[in-house]
């Protein structure tokens, strides 16, 4: 009974939430402090972006938080989901349905089609290939790139690949949506439309999306900013 009422549907409540997160690295034997204790919450629909000078650990908190990797301490928490108590299999099981991942080179398969990198997270999660085939059409849509399906990565300029890279970060109706750098390798103007497309794409569809940046540009499209500095977070609770 207790039980039942506890645990809180997925669109109620924070979308993540991070208690006292720990993370170091074990260098030459000698041990280094990363994160220091972080607490964070983010509520659904919002974005944040995550600002720190090099070597602060921000793609190591990005990839916590996605569950490639596992914290020392603390928790977290997607949808109300403790990801810290889950083994491996289970995470990755939970980061194929509800976390997408945007990176700064893209990481498109470069042996598929457009439309099978898009696919790829539809498929893994057993969507069938005739809903895969309309939902990619529509994703492609979405991101300005209607008709281009069939052509391969390296046909496309980085600001389309990147567009691509959205599509399949949001083709499986992801909870978290995570982006380390998503304009890192792009000039201004394709950075600035890739920003106003991810931007759109969050305020129209809810989407929860933290993204590591070091462009104050970007970070003035989140509706908080949070820095990372010697191991703490610094939230901004206001607009940048
Ligand atoms: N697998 C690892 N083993 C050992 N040390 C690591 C590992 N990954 C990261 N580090 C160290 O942890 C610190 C934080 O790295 P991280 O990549 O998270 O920083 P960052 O803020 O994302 O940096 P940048 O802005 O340069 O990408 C760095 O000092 C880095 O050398």
């Amino acid at each position: 009974m207790a039980n039942a009422t506890a645990k809180a549907a997925p669109e109620e409540g924070p979308v993540l939430q991070v208690r006292d997160l720990r993370r170091a690295y074990e260098e030459g034997g000698r041990r280094r402090v990363v994160l220091d204790g972080i607490d964070a919450r983010v509520e659904r629909g919002e974005i944040v972006a995550l600002l720190g000078r090099s070597g602060s650990g921000k793609s190591t908190l990005l990839n916590l938080l996605a569950g490639i990797d596992r914290p020392d301490g603390g928790e977290i928490r997607v949808e109300g989901q403790r990801l810290d108590r889950m083994g491996e299999r289970e995470r990755t099981l939970f980061r194929r349905r509800r976390v997408g991942f945007i990176y700064q080179f893209f990481n498109l398969v470069p042996t598929l089609t457009v439309a099978e990198n898009i696919a790829l997270p539809l498929e893994l999660n057993d969507v069938p290939a005739r809903e895969r085939r309309s939902r990619v059409e529509d994703l492609l849509g979405q991101v300005g790139l209607p008709g281009r399906g069939g052509a391969f990565p390296d046909a496309l300029s980085g600001g389309e690949q990147q567009r691509v890279a959205i599509a399949r970060a949001i083709a499986h109706e992801p909870a978290l949506l995570l982006a380390d750098e998503p304009t890192g390798n792009l000039d201004a103007d394709t950075g600035a439309r890739i920003i106003a497309l991810l931007r759109d794409l969050a305020r129209r569809q809810g989407r929860t999306l933290v993204m590591v940046t070091h462009s104050r540009e970007v970070a003035a499209v989140a509706d908080r900013v949070w820095t990372l500095c010697e191991g703490r977070l610094d939230h901004g609770d206001v607009h940048p």
